[in-house]
């Protein structure tokens, strides 16, 4: 590995011999005669490497390796140090330098050492990227908060993050109940420890009892290995059951349990083991009439839902939607490569569409129209927002005058509710009031690829 290297020494004819053996050794070198010219050409220059003398007239190779660390603690330090100084170099070591590398030394013993600073220089700076990148992306996950309703909620989110209690969101598609469960987890004394989400409607009914408990080696066909399970791999953490209102009866009796007993017994072995979770789940349906109906068990509604929270839909917080858009633009410019902004008609527009598929679908259009629009400008007629079109007010849609192609019809109808529910099939499926097999079967029929649910 080569790079910039900064080489400090007051000896003029050492500064000479190291800086021609570096260079030929393939490091562009930088030479400085002192450790305050050193400091001067670290301010300027790009550099990589610095290998100081520690005995310099004026600042020594100790200050200047300080100084180094203070403006930039990831460029690592080399410093040289005179035969039997040892303190010196006990003394460069304990404040940060990377090796010392003692008088005299062989031109080969200097190159490997560069090549080892320079290469743990790289990963120092590559790990502070990818964490600068995961904090920013955990920055971007925090939720746009417009409105009253939604103060109060998240408000109530942090306070109950704290506590054990398990948590029930509700609210429709799209409302942003996922990135409350996930506020939930994040300020909460697990945030160290996994958030593991299941989205329960997306599991085949006889898998879903392996998939949460775990399953041994050969409990059923297929079972190859031992599997943990999601309840176990949330250990430590935050399980997030996703449309909870979904999950068979049958695992409803089981889940009950393991909550209550706080262990699980995977499918096929005889024996407990103990799972230290805290549950978040959430739904879109009104879990209390599944109760009467006899599709959700009263007991294990109370037991998920210690502290309920609703998020409203965004038709009913309407402050937010412009606020929301102009966030989710500002997130796709730097893709786009341009300023983007919506004109004040769009925003309008924007404002009073009533958003069947809440948040979700309005990322979609603002991601949409981020693409397509040539301009820099958003105008009412590049949201192309479903209006009137459609079902009217009354439900009823109106056959035109020359008929139309029902096929056609449908396939147009289940390209828009995946479009609508980001390829969530699951989601577009309830947006289009048919079961999920159904419409995978419709898609089959069709030839349309959707995304899975994940
Ligand atoms: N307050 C918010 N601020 C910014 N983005 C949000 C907010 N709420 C939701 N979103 C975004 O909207 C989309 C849908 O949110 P989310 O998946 O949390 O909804 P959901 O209610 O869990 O949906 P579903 O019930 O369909 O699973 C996501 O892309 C999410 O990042």
């Amino acid at each position: 590995m080569t790079g910039h290297l900064l080489l400090i020494d007051d000896d003029e004819s050492l500064l000479a011999v190291t800086s021609h053996n570096l260079s030929t050794g393939g490091f562009s070198v930088l030479e400085a005669r002192s450790g305050e010219e050193g400091l001067a050409l670290f301010a300027k220059k790009w550099v990589d490497l610095v290998v100081t003398d520690v005995k310099l007239s004026g600042m020594d190779g100790l200050a200047v390796l300080a100084a180094v660390k203070e403006v930039n603690p990831d460029v690592p330090v080399i410093v040289i140090t005179a035969h039997g100084s040892i303190e010196m170099a006990v003394e460069a070591m304990k404040q940060g330098a990377f090796t010392f590398i003692t008088k005299p030394f062989s031109r080969d013993a200097l190159r490997l050492s560069c090549r080892k600073a320079l290469e743990m220089g790289s990963l120092q700076r590559k790990n502070r990227e990818l964490t600068d990148e995961i904090e920013a992306m955990r920055g971007k996950e925090a939720p746009v908060v417009a409105s009253p309703a939604m103060e109060r909620l998240v408000a109530t989110a942090r306070r109950v993050a704290n506590s054990e209690a398990p948590v029930l969101i509700t609210g429709e598609s799209g409302t942003g109940k996922e990135v409350i469960a996930r506020l939930i987890h994040r300020e909460s004394p697990r945030c160290s420890g996994p958030l593991v989400t299941v989205n329960c409607a997306a599991i085949p009914e006889n898998l879903v009892e392996s998939e949460l408990f775990g399953h041994v080696k050969g409990a059923f066909t297929g079972a190859v290995s031992d599997q943990p399970g999601k309840f176990r791999a949330a250990n430590g953490g935050t399980l997030f059951l996703d449309e909870i209102g979904d999950l068979p009866l049958a695992i409803q009796a089981k889940l009950l349990r393991a909550i209550q007993e706080k262990e699980v017994e995977p499918v096929g072995s005889q024996k407990v083991i103990s799972c230290d979770i805290r549950l978040v789940s959430a739904t879109h349906r009104d879990l209390a009439k599944a109760i009467s109906d006899g599709g959700f068990r009263e007991d294990l509604f109370y037991r998920i839902g210690v502290v309920p929270l609703h998020i409203p839909p965004l038709r009913e917080r309407p402050e937010e939607i412009v606020p929301m858009a102009n966030h989710f633009l500002g997130t796709f410019i730097p893709h786009a490569g341009r300023p983007l902004s919506f004109t004040k008609g769009a925003a309008g527009a924007l404002a009073a569409h009533p958003w069947p598929g809440n948040i979700r679908e309005l990322k979609n259009v603002v991601e949409r129209c981020a693409i397509l629009v040539s301009g820099d400008t958003i105008d009412t007629s590049d949201l192309a927002l479903a209006g009137s079109s459609g079902a009217s007010p009354g439900g009823s849609f109106r056959l035109p005058e020359k008929g139309l192609s029902l096929p056609d019809l449908e396939q147009d109808l289940i390209r828009q509710a995946l479009s609508r529910s980001g390829g969530n099939r699951s989601q577009a499926a309830r947006l289009l009031g048919i079961p999920r097999h159904v419409l995978i079967y419709r898609l089959e029929k069709y030839g349309i690829s959707g995304q899975t649910d994940s």
